[in-house]
């Protein structure tokens, strides 16, 4: 996060907040896949789309769901991202009627990486940044650019001193 651009504010997520907006995400899904509305499987973009596939594939009854790994280095080029494990590849084909999902785009270098391997896929995020925009097909929750989401994964609950008082 330090050796990106400064982020202004703040998005705090909890989880009953990804928990809600993941099946908005869903429900937005349900029955828009090529074969009669249906999808063949959900693909999770480790680690941040787990938690959300989980939920879509819950909520729309897919159970076949697999994994990819992206390794992007901050500050090299979009050449030096590498994937450290793939999905299946005869279930991938090129994409057709498979729904990638990730917790959110950025700078939208994650999915372009994605998107280069399967170009038919439907691509679908909970939160999206306007400079990743143009790479997500379906999303929830727009933040502007300048905005870090901190997602209940990462975060603990704490001690909060008094609005007025010494301790
Ligand atoms: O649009 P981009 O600029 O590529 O950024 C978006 C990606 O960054 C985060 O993942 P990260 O690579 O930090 O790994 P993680 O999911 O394992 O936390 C997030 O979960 C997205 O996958
Ligand atoms: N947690 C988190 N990871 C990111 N990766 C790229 N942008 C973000 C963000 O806003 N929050
Ligand atoms: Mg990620």
């Amino acid at each position: 996060m330090s050796d990106r651009l400064p982020h202004e504010k703040g998005f705090h997520v909890s989880w009953d907040q990804i928990h809600r907006d993941s099946r908005a995400l869903a429900w937005r899904l349900d029955g828009k896949g090529p074969d009669n509305g249906a999808w063949r499987a959900v693909v999770a973009i480790t680690r941040g789309g787990m938690a959300p596939a989980m939920i879509v594939s819950r909520e729309l009854d897919i159970r076949t769901v697999d994994t990819i790994s992206v390794k992007s280095y901050d500050n090299q080029s979009q050449a030096d991202a590498k994937v450290l494990k793939a999905p299946n590849a005869e279930m991938m084909g090129d994409g057709t009627g498979i729904l990638i999902v990730d917790d959110l785009v950025d700078t939208g270098k994650t999915l372009e990486l994605v998107r280069r391997m399967y170009p038919q896929a439907h691509f679908a995020t909970v939160y999206a940044k306007p400079q990743g925009e143009p790479m997500v097909d379906t999303f929830i929750t727009g933040v502007s650019q300048d905005t870090w989401i901190f997602f209940p994964w990462d975060m603990a609950m704490q001690y909060v001193k008094p609005y007025r008082g010494s301790d």
